[in-house]
């Protein structure tokens, strides 16, 4: 059977309300104002890392490593005490893994967030039993769009075809430089118009994913 890849942020669950509310107690923490939710899902995309650099860059703050970790720390912290508490899987993504699963497709997660918190999040949603393999932005050196990560999820599938689903200009570029064919959530946390990121297919509701699969797969 064929395998598929899933990203996490944007594509199986709406979690940027829960990455905001982390991010603004850990700025309220030092008194600082809070951040809007869409500003905080712009800068949704590229890992942890990327994102307090974004936050702290945003503050008009270029931060030294001590200053970065040490808000890098502050977030994962109140991240990690609750990151489904606003946190939903998109509609029909559920049945969409549930269907896939029993039609024998083996299935990996490939995303930026760290590993401990996509792990919580799939088990606090009762499906983390679906996924064969877990890479999360905290495994390897590389983080998406480097393809590292994405060949190494497909590597673990064991499978001689693997596709990935994803949200984002960084999933489209990552899946293009692994060489994968792509299917793109149209309703996720993507910047650009759906056009400009290559892809072998769309879909905006979960329910439509297996079929899309595949055709994909012909
Ligand atoms: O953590 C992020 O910035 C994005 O996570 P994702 O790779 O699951 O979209
Ligand atoms: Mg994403």
């Amino acid at each position: 059977m064929p395998g598929v890849v899933f990203d996490l942020d944007g594509t199986l669950v709406h979690s940027a309300p829960d990455i905001h509310a982390a991010v603004n107690r850990a700025l309220a923490e030092e008194g600082a104002e809070p951040f809007s939710l869409a500003e905080i899902t712009r800068f949704i995309g590229n890992g942890v890392p990327v994102l307090i650099k974004r936050v702290l860059a945003a503050r008009g703050e270029t931060p030294d490593g001590h200053r970065h970790a040490e808000m890098q720390d502050r977030f994962m912290k109140h991240y990690e005490a609750d990151p489904t508490a606003l946190t939903s899987v998109y509609p029909g993504a559920e049945a969409a893994l549930r269907h896939l699963h029993s039609e024998g497709w083996r299935i990996a997660l490939c995303t930026n967030k760290p590993y401990a918190a996509s792990r919580q999040i799939l088990s606090n949603f009762g499906i983390l039993d679906l996924f064969d393999a877990i890479v999360g932005g905290d495994c390897l050196p590389q983080r998406k769009p480097d393809p590292a990560p994405l060949r190494a999820a497909a590597a673990a599938l064991t499978e001689e075809v693997v596709l990935y689903v994803g949200d984002s200009e960084v999933d489209a570029a990552t899946a293009e430089a692994a060489g994968l064919r792509f299917a793109l959530f149209t309703e996720g946390y993507r910047h650009a118009p759906v056009h400009d990121l290559p892809h072998h297919g769309l879909f905006s509701h979960h329910d439509e994913l297996p079929d899309l699969l595949r055709h994909l797969l012909a």
